[in-house]
């Protein structure tokens, strides 16, 4: 049997995201977010699914925290829901929801458990898109006043700060696919959100060197990986282009000071343009203490003219596939750690995001997803072997702690190691669950 050993200071963890547990979406003097509008649209959410209860864990945090425990990790990724602790849009907190986020953190802290927390995994205050959203430059300026009120609260015991969750999702997937809130498709939209993403991420940066000094900041794109199909130009080309839209869109703005120029002469020709204003690279641009990696899956691709903004076509043919449909490809994995270290070079790495969907039911008291556990495997063989080739990983934190509402999905995947039951919010144990807490007791596995 092949034994993988990880470094002993390496941190595991497991993420949630507060829309997607927290339920309790009129409760506590929350107000709506956007994804609140979003998913009680009709059409937009699959079964017309929505936040309003999720996995109730606003109320049942107590237990969650046990959980996570007897899980055995070093932290918690979760995220504060904007909406939840600020009245209003210019500063005026809610005492409910500080109390609420207080609790859990010292929750956590209590049982030994490190907070890293998320300040935006998308759930922009109603009021402020009600102004344009993120395309407003307003949003911007909320935005680092929601960020400085909660480093006041919470400076003092949380240490490890993410800015903005996966921009790529919140900008282009939200304001230019569409699928995602508000549900846009406007190329031009997408960039000046993602533009007001990176410039808020900077704002919270400035502040936080200030009001938090000790602590640690840094933020958390999601990237895929495209592997050419052949070594033909053109296919090369293409997956360059597609995997720029998500890699150095992002991280050149943070790590160099400038938006990737083919990228720009790209969308140019569909008469869209980034808008920076005097200032806005050099606060974007500021050094940060970490970036956060969220990775899912990948495959190879292909040219193929006219099609999408960057004429690639991705081929799924002959992979497994996770039950929400995408490749297996924890060769990805290794490729896209191993790409971002030679682009950016030694930025500390915590791979914030990385799971499987499989959607096994409880059956006799049990879930049996050896599928999920087959996936951790080989994503986390991937992992050791980016980290034996150089790359600075400091962390590993799975998604998600548990099955929750995955966004324009609904509750149809689940990607927890915990099964919800979502009529009872009855909280089962996966085997993967088992398998990871010995992950995370031992730091090694056996293959
Ligand atoms: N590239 N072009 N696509 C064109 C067509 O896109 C159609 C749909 O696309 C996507 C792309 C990416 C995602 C996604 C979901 N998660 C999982 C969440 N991460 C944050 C956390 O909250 C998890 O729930 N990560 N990424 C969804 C849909």
């Amino acid at each position: 049997m092949t034994t993988i050993q990880f470094p002993k200071d390496l941190k595991w963890g497991a993420a949630t995201a507060a829309y997607q547990i927290e339920g309790a979406a009129n409760k506590g003097g929350r107000r709506p977010s956007i994804w609140d509008t979003f998913s009680h649209t009709p059409g937009n959410v699959k079964n017309g699914d929505n936040g309003d209860e999720a996995c109730d864990s606003y109320h049942r945090y107590e237990e969650d925290v046990q959980i996570l425990k007897e899980l055995g990790v070093d932290v918690y990724r979760f995220s504060i829901s904007w909406p939840r602790v600020m009245k209003d849009d210019e500063g005026t907190l809610n005492p409910e929801g500080i109390a609420y986020y207080r609790t859990l953190i010292q929750s956590l802290i209590t049982e030994g458990i490190e907070p890293i927390i998320t300040l935006y995994h998308w759930d922009l205050p109603q009021t402020l898109q009600d102004i344009g959203g993120w395309e407003n430059r307003e949003t911007v300026n909320a935005f680092q006043t929601y960020a400085e009120a909660m480093f006041r609260e919470f400076g003092d015991s949380v240490k490890k700060w993410i800015t903005i969750n996966e921009p790529w999702c919140a900008s282009f997937l939200s304001n230019y696919i569409g699928v995602h809130a508000p549900g846009k498709q406007d190329l031009q939209a997408g960039i000046d959100v993602a533009h007001h993403l990176l410039l808020a991420h900077g704002r919270a940066v400035e502040s936080f060197r200030g009001m938090v000094p000790d602590g640690e900041i840094g933020y958390a794109p999601n990237a895929d990986w495209l592997e050419p199909y052949s070594n033909s130009q053109e296919d090369i080309d293409a997956c360059k282009r597609d995997m720029q839209w998500k890699i150095e869109w992002f991280m050149d703005p943070v790590f160099k000071g400038e938006y990737p120029a083919l990228l720009q002469d790209i969308f140019a020709k569909h008469n869209a343009y980034v808008k920076v204003e005097e200032g806005d690279l050099e606060t974007i641009s500021q050094p940060i203490d970490f970036m956060g990696i969220n990775y899912y899956s990948g495959s190879i691709a292909r040219h193929k003219k006219d099609n999408g903004l960057f004429d690639v076509e991705a081929i799924w043919d002959g992979y497994d596939k996770t039950d929400i449909g995408w490749p297996v490809y924890p060769e990805g994995f290794y490729n896209l750690l191993t790409h971002i270290h030679q682009l950016y070079g030694d930025v500390p790495i915590y791979i914030t995001e990385n799971g499987a969907c499989y959607n096994h039911e409880v059956e006799n008291g049990m879930v049996n997803d050896q599928e999920r556990i087959d996936y951790l495997k080989q994503h986390l063989t991937a992992l050791h072997r980016a980290i034996k080739s150089g790359v600075p990983i400091k962390g590993y934190i799975l998604w998600s702690l548990m099955d929750n509402f995955e966004w324009a999905e609904g509750y149809s995947k689940r990607f927890g190691i915990v099964h919800v039951n979502y009529r009872t919010f009855e909280r089962t144990k996966k085997e993967s669950y088992y398998w990871y807490q010995k992950v995370t007791h031992n730091n090694w596995f056996e293959l």
